[in-house]
């Protein structure tokens, strides 16, 4: 796979973190093919160079879902994140607020939520709704009280498909670890140390109810078997008389649900194929966003995930209508590579191949990469 500017990290992660994390980060669904046209279709936009235009200044600071960032780039949720550092979801929230950019806080977080927000940063609480409404409600209420003012409700996961990697090593698949597992777990005695020291093998310990000794992968198979497959438009209606924050909507890949989110009131959307880890095949989000943008009419702000690996490829999702992109895989990989110093690495190495990019396209700030639009692309 093409990891672009992150393949240093990615290969450092792949070195640090036993092979069932490594492959939980790095996998997709069934034959993967979503993961990789994801990386395929920013391969058809190029940006065309243009001079004679003042860049001595370069501006990357942006607006997306009533919130400021300094960079267009969000983290976002990552369930068990803290299984990959011991510094964990803490540490990229750190990151994060270092360099002025949002995160979202997954369901499946290893670190209490609570733990999260005393970084600081701005952060907003992923939800999958469970089968159990009161957990669902507990959290929303756990997010007010810690002083998140958003949400984002991710919808495209009514049911988590076969993940080949995933099966193959045993992860969310077994209740107990097999000899194998364990092996590889102590074939990484820097990691486990981490882990250890971090916690003691940690719990997924956003959800109350799952602490104790059955094991991380115990608990992670049974807190996504939680999830309800029965969700539809009318708990979005719910979700949105129940929340009076920000909503934003994560998982859209067709216009139509575009619309019909933005009906009920949701705030915000986020075109994701959850990086190819849920339909295979899906379109590529970059290839959808288009009809998305011009559906919406910028009704609602937009936000693009799966596959952004280069600054060049923040700018082609800019520049066809997303208002900030997120990235999953290469906070992980960041972290997992070097705590929260490797997650600001990987934001500083994004924001400088954005800043480089807008320079040589003549564009100072994000204000101007959105209004040249198409005009600032060459489509292959
Ligand atoms: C290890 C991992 C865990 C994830 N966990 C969640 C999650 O708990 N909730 C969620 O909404 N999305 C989750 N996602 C999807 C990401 O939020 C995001 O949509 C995706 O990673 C973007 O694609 P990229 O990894 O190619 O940047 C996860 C992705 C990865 C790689
Ligand atoms: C549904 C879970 C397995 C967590 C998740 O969103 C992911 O791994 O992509």
């Amino acid at each position: 796979m093409d990891d672009g500017a992150f393949a240093g990290f990615s290969e450092q992660a792949r070195r640090r973190l036993p092979r069932l994390f490594a492959d939980y980060i790095d996998g997709g669904a069934h034959g993967e093919r979503t993961m990789a046209r994801n990386r395929a279709a920013f391969g058809q936009w190029g940006i065309v160079p243009r001079g004679l235009r003042d860049v001595s200044s370069i501006n990357l600071a942006t607006q997306c879902f009533g919130r400021s960032w300094a960079l267009p780039v969000f983290l976002a949720p990552l369930g068990f994140a803290g299984m990959f550092h011991a510094h964990g979801e803490q540490g990229a929230a750190y990151a994060a607020h270092k360099r002025g950019v949002g995160m979202g806080v997954s369901t499946f977080s290893i670190a209490p939520m609570e733990k999260v927000a005393a970084t600081g940063a701005d952060l907003m609480a992923q939800i999958y709704v469970f089968r159990d409404r009161a957990l669902t409600r507990d959290m929303l209420e756990r997010a007010r009280a810690c002083g998140m003012d958003g949400i984002i409700l991710t919808i495209d996961t009514a049911i988590t498909p076969v993940r080949e990697r995933d099966m193959r090593n045993g992860f969310r698949h077994l209740s107990r670890p097999t000899a194998t597992q364990m092996a590889g777990l102590l074939r990484h005695p820097s990691w486990l140390y981490g882990q250890v020291r971090g916690g003691a093998m940690p719990n997924v310990g956003n959800i109350a109810g799952y602490t104790g000794s059955r094991g991380v992968m115990a608990q992670a198979r049974d807190v996504v078997a939680q999830i309800d497959a029965g969700l539809d438009w009318d708990d979005l209606a719910w979700l949105r008389a129940t929340w009076g924050g920000t909503l934003v909507v994560k998982g859209i890949m067709h216009p139509d649900d575009a619309i019909r989110a933005a009906e009920i009131g949701a705030d915000g959307l986020i075109i994701s194929n959850h990086g190819g880890r849920q339909m295979d095949p899906a379109p590529a989000t970059l290839d959808v966003l288009p009809a998305i943008a011009q559906a919406v009419g910028g009704r609602v702000d937009i936000m693009l995930d799966s596959g952004i690996r280069r600054g060049g490829d923040v700018v082609a999702a800019l520049a066809l209508g997303a208002r900030a992109v997120s990235i999953g895989r290469p906070w992980a990989w960041g972290l997992a590579a070097g705590g929260a110093r490797g997650v600001g690495l990987v934001l500083d190495t994004l924001a400088r191949e954005i800043s480089d990019v807008m320079a040589l396209a003549g564009l100072p700030d994000i204000a101007a990469v959105r209004a040249a639009g198409r005009n600032a692309l060459w489509r292959f």
